[in-house]
């Protein structure tokens, strides 16, 4: 056993002539906190959307547990155990926050089409379980009291807490956040830390995030690495990549404050 859950392998996507990420490999350790950062544009998300199925690498490989992902569906990969959240929050406005996590809950259960179309018995106790299951992740972010309030209703740090909720509800090993705290005020964001570290240390799942926000980054993470133009330029425990001079570059190359990485635009080439 090598202690890491996910394996990444020299993965590489080209989009026509664009090379968004250049052979990256990284290795996330079982049970860590972890996360990808690096300037707009720098190929974060496109490495998480190889690592769920939503794109097929164009070379490399990504085993979850020793198992080959490249060329599972992403419903493939969420069964394996890898769940994910989006940069835009995509939950659906017209459910319920409980309705909400039901849908993420939906690889999980059993019941076919059939059940459903004829209610049977297997149907409604995957119903009342997907419910369970519902009110224990909504318990377990802090959201018990939005229970049957449109997800839309939902302040936006809540809303940004039930999509964590939803994936968590798939029951994965590995959780991938794709700039959880964007657009989060201080406060929201002190929250989200304590939450992401408790889905780490109670639930024991492996975390590994995309964000801009550096104080967030370099206070939760156990280690990161480092994407510019698709490359990996560094990677580490935060204060060696704090203190990196390729990093330092690829971030105040373009003009951003120190302990401020990130939140710049990154200039037209
Ligand atoms: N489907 C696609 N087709 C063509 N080019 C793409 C596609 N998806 C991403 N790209 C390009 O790949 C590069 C990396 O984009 P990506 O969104 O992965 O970066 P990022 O690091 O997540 O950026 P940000 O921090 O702004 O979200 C960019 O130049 C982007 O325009």
């Amino acid at each position: 056993m090598s202690g890491n859950i996910l394996e990444v392998a020299g993965v590489t996507k080209v989009f026509g002539g664009l090379t968004a990420v250049n052979d990256v490999t990284m290795n996330i350790p079982e049970r860590s906190i972890v996360s990808v950062i690096g300037p707009n544009g720098a190929g974060k998300t496109t490495f998480f959307n190889m690592i769920t199925g939503i794109y097929e690498p164009t070379r490399g490989t990504i085993r979850l547990g020793g198992r080959e992902l490249v060329g599972m569906r992403p419903d493939q990969v969420t069964e394996a155990g890898i769940a994910r959240t989006f940069q835009n929050i995509r939950l659906f406005s017209t459910m319920t926050s409980e309705e909400n996590i039901m849908v993420g809950r939906h690889s999980r259960l059993k019941s076919g089409f059939l059940d459903a179309v004829l209610r049977t018995k297997k149907f409604h106790d995957g119903e009342q379980e997907a419910r369970d299951a519902a009110r224990i992740m909504l318990d377990f972010v802090g959201l018990g009291k939005w229970r049957n309030e449109l997800a839309t209703n939902l302040p936006y740090g809540d809303q940004r807490k039930l999509e964590i909720a939803r994936a968590l509800a798939t029951t994965p090993k590995l959780i991938l956040l794709d700039e959880p705290a964007a657009g989060m005020n201080p406060r929201e964001t002190e929250d989200l830390k304590a939450l992401i570290r408790r889905v780490r240390d109670e639930l024991g799942v492996t975390v590994c995030l995309i964000e801009h926000d550096m104080r967030l980054v370099m206070t939760l993470s156990e280690h990161i690495t480092v994407l510019d133009y698709g490359t990996k330029i560094a990677e580490g425990k935060p204060h060696q990549v704090r203190n990196d001079p390729r990093v330092m570059e690829a971030y105040l190359g373009r003009g951003a404050a120190a302990g401020d990485y990130g939140k710049e635009e990154r200039p037209h080439a």
